[in-house]
């Protein structure tokens, strides 16, 4: 894993923009895993940013949602496909046929994580996957026991989860469902690179234990240190637990030129 602390949550949030779009310079076809949350919602900003403004173009980039509720349908609010269209999609010209997001209403839940399962190998593999950290470092919606080899499913969500994002529903927990499909932990391990990226206290012990602790099933986003190409995006928060932390910023300062693309 390299790990990257920057100032600010926008500062690192821009880092890893950087590195996405270079991916989509290098291979303006490329295959985007994608995250929700409210720690992507800056690197989204900046890339609509460099659409805007430095001709960043996704015309031919294929997507792929982590996960999404089961219940909801497209048009709540709360929705992952509402949330990538206001924040990212309706503002890049992303093909819609090029949009692949888990359909949290399908009637038939199993197939539809089968399909999804396949649609991403008929992309070709995912080049780029985004990923944000709950709070009991959960990837997706991968929560604590989530098997390492698993693929795209339906889930529980934890008790402690259902509490974190009852705030995006207005802060009644009743209202947040209890299920959602999300792609597996072995689905996310196949992504060619890996950026996760976390911010605020919060995060701070997922992250240490995440970085410098035993990989377990308990802690999923530690399978990352399995990844041959996995890069943490923090700020200082989220990295204020971290043993190793002036080292990684050792290393980072010392990095080649030629390998700086963060
Ligand atoms: N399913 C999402 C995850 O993909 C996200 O990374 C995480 C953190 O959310 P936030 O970025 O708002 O802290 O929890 C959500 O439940």
């Amino acid at each position: 894993m390299e790990v990257i602390i920057k100032k600010s949550a926008d500062a690192a949030s821009i880092a890893a923009a950087r590195v996405v779009a270079r991916l989509v310079q290098e291979k303006p076809t490329a295959v985007l895993g994608l995250a929700t949350g409210s720690t992507p919602l800056k690197l989204y900003k900046e890339l609509i940013r460099m659409h805007r403004e430095e001709d960043l173009d996704f015309s031919r980039v294929t997507t792929f949602n982590l996960d999404e509720y089961i219940g909801l349908e497209k048009t709540h609010a709360q929705s992952y496909y509402h949330f990538m269209h206001e924040n990212l999609f309706n503002h890049i010209h992303v093909k819609p046929e090029n949009i692949h997001i888990p359909d949290g209403m399908a009637p038939d839940v199993a197939a539809s994580c089968a399909a999804y399962e396949q649609q991403v190998a008929d992309a070709g593999g995912i080049d780029l996957q985004i990923l944000g950290i709950g709070s009991d470092g959960h990837v997706g919606f991968n929560e604590p026991t989530s098997s390492f080899t698993s693929r795209t499913r339906i889930k529980t969500l934890t008790r402690q989860t259902v509490e974190d994002n009852a705030r995006f529903f207005g802060g009644a927990e009743h209202q947040v469902p209890r299920h959602c499909i999300t792609m597996g932990i072995g689905t996310i391990m196949e992504a060619r690179m890996n950026l996760l990226l976390a911010f605020g206290e919060r995060k701070a012990t997922a992250v240490a234990e995440s970085v410098e602790g035993a990989v377990s099933a308990m802690m999923p986003a530690s399978v990352l240190q399995h990844h041959p190409n996995a890069k943490l995006f923090l700020d200082e928060a989220a990295a204020s637990a971290l043993k190793l932390a002036d080292y990684y910023r050792w290393v980072y300062e010392r990095k080649p030129e030629w390998q700086r693309d963060a």
